[in-house]
């Protein structure tokens, strides 16, 4: 239990009716959750307004309303928090109510269209090879040293962030790395975190449905940098021409990296194979496990972050080039002589990446077929572009279903054809069951061709109408390569 007056250090009050000394079990944001004397905060949706539950809130035993509009019925015996922002005043209370763990633990921030999971997860692995008791929040999972708690968002809830950060804390963690969504920046789920630093990866299409227009969502974005700390960094992918705008009115210390434009943290590819990459960094030629040049972004960001946190270089290349990366990105499995490659690439930028990264190192003879979906419910403007770029890349393209959610699955397959000419449309097939589609890619093989399955990676399910029904792309790959190539 903590004093409330205490949980409210640094939160921007309007107003406050009741007593301020009162002891406070929770805090909590959703009146499903409410537990007896909690502080209830009500915070404007995207779906519903959270004020619309302060009563039901009090039914169920919350004691403190914190909110931006006061109700029009005051209760005896209950406090009431009128506050400028409730979303923020979320996450200032919930660090304090934990007390502040982000003071006691180094937590760095990765933001970018694509590349934040890769780039936490061999943060965290390097960390934890370097000998460091590491902390980790993904998309992928959540992670106290080795320790898997299942993550269900890119960023938690303001709580959820808090409370993963005390229990870093408590288990002796002294380092946590942690991907910020634009969603989970906008929504304030970092409110009242102290980081040490910042990264930048890239910016490109995405999320258009829910910040509007692309300006927004850079702004999205640019305010992780715009209210970090003096004391913190902030490390910017310079190749990219939005690396700059990050860093314009950031207090922090400005710091690049880049392989093309002079940078702080400089590197060259000097192979770029399905066995690896090679590369030149800070004159130090180093082999690394991942593939595709994207993934030398990742390892520059990667190795400028550890250098910025004050670890010696060459222990740092060392370490990281025994490193293998996150789960479903670019998993290779190769049976009967067809290699399948599981990617999550669910943007353009992303598909288009893997596609020309496989283009880069086939040797031409095989085939290319890729199998791609859209999510619903989700960014409708990149299906036709998503589209383009399957066809374009690969030799034929089949069209699937990505976590249709609440959308009709044929309605999102027919926006993805739309982005496809008379032409190549002979180079593509719609399935709509993923498994189905999974199968005719194999079926459509011979020995030495290349199939990637994109926009899963990791998701061991299909969420459709609200339910998430078990589908694994390496598990559903491998059980058909194995079938079908056995005999
Ligand atoms: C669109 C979106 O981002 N929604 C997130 C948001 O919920 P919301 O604003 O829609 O909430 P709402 O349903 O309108 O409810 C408003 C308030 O009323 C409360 N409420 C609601 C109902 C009720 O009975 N009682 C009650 O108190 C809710 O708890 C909430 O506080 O805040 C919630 C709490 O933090 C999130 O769980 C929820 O994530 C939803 C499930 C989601 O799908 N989010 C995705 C888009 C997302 O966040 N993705 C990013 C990654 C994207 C990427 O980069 O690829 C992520 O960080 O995971
Ligand atoms: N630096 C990069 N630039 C462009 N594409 C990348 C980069 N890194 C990874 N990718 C591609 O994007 C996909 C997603 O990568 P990753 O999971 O690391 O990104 P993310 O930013 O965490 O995505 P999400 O926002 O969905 O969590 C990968 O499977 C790969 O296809
Ligand atoms: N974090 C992303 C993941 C997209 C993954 C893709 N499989 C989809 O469902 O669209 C989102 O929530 O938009
Ligand atoms: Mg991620």
């Amino acid at each position: 239990m903590k004093v409330l007056k205490d949980i409210l250090y640094k939160v921007s009050l309007t107003s406050t009716i009741g007593d301020m000394e009162r002891k406070v079990s929770a805090i909590v944001f959703d009146s499903r959750q409410v537990v007896d004397d909690c502080a209830f905060v009500a915070v404007p949706g995207t779906q519903v307004d959270g004020h619309n539950f302060i009563s039901k809130a009090l039914e169920m035993g919350a004691k403190v309303i914190v909110c931006e509009k006061l109700p029009e019925t005051i209760q005896e015996g209950i406090t009431y928090v009128q506050v400028v922002n409730s979303a923020k005043a979320l996450g200032i209370m919930a660090s304090n109510f934990f007390d502040n763990p982000s003071e006691k633990i180094k937590v760095v921030a990765v933001t970018g269209t694509n590349g934040k999971t890769t780039t936490v997860t061999l943060l965290h692995q390097l960390f934890v090879a370097m000998g460091y008791s590491t902390g980790l929040l993904s998309t992928v999972e959540n992670k106290i040293n080795e320790n898997v708690i299942p993550a269900t968002h890119t960023t938690p809830d303001a709580v959820s962030v808090q409370a993963l950060l005390r229990k870093m804390v408590d288990a002796g963690c002294s380092h946590c790395f942690m991907e910020a969504s634009s969603h989970a920046i906008v929504q304030e789920r970092i409110a009242g975190l102290k980081l040490a630093g910042a990264v930048f990866t890239n910016i490109t299409h995405d999320h258009l449905d829910y910040h509007g227009t692309f300006d927004e969502y850079i702004k999205a974005k640019k305010k992780l940098f715009d209210e970090l700390p003096k004391d913190a960094f902030a490390l910017v992918n310079a190749d990219d021409k939005r690396g700059m705008v990050m860093l314009q009115n950031c207090k922090a210390a400005h710091q690049t990296f880049a392989l093309k434009s002079s940078a702080d943290f400089k590197g060259k590819v000097i192979s770029n194979t399905l066995e690896g990459l090679e590369l030149d960094i800070n004159g130090k030629l180093i082999w690394f496990r991942l593939i595709g040049a994207f993934n030398a972004y990742n390892l520059l960001g990667v190795f400028g972050v550890a250098v910025l946190l004050g670890e010696e270089e060459e222990e740092v290349l060392r370490e990281l080039s025994g490193i293998r990366g996150a789960k479903g990105r670019f998993d290779r499995i190769t049976i009967g002589g067809i290699t399948a490659i599981v990617d999550y690439a669910h943007t353009p930028d992303a598909l288009e990446n893997v596609l020309k990264t496989i283009n880069g190192v086939r040797n031409g003879n095989e085939q290319l077929i890729t199998v791609v979906g859209c999510g619903g419910n989700r960014d409708k403007t990149k299906r036709p572009t998503m589209a383009k770029i399957a066809v374009t890349e690969s030799d034929k393209a089949i069209f699937t279903s990505d976590n249709p959610r609440f959308e009709e699955p044929m309605d999102i397959l027919k926006d993805m054809q739309a982005g496809i000419g008379p032409t190549e449309i002979r180079k593509t097939l719609t399935i709509e069951d993923r498994r189905e589609a999974i199968k005719t890619a194999v079926m459509l093989s011979k020995k030495g061709d290349i199939i990637l399955i994109a926009g899963k990676g990791h998701e061991d399910y299909q969420e459709i109408k609200g339910v998430k029904h078990h589908f694994d792309d390496t598990e559903v790959v491998s059980e058909i390569l194995n079938q079908m190539t056995s005999n």
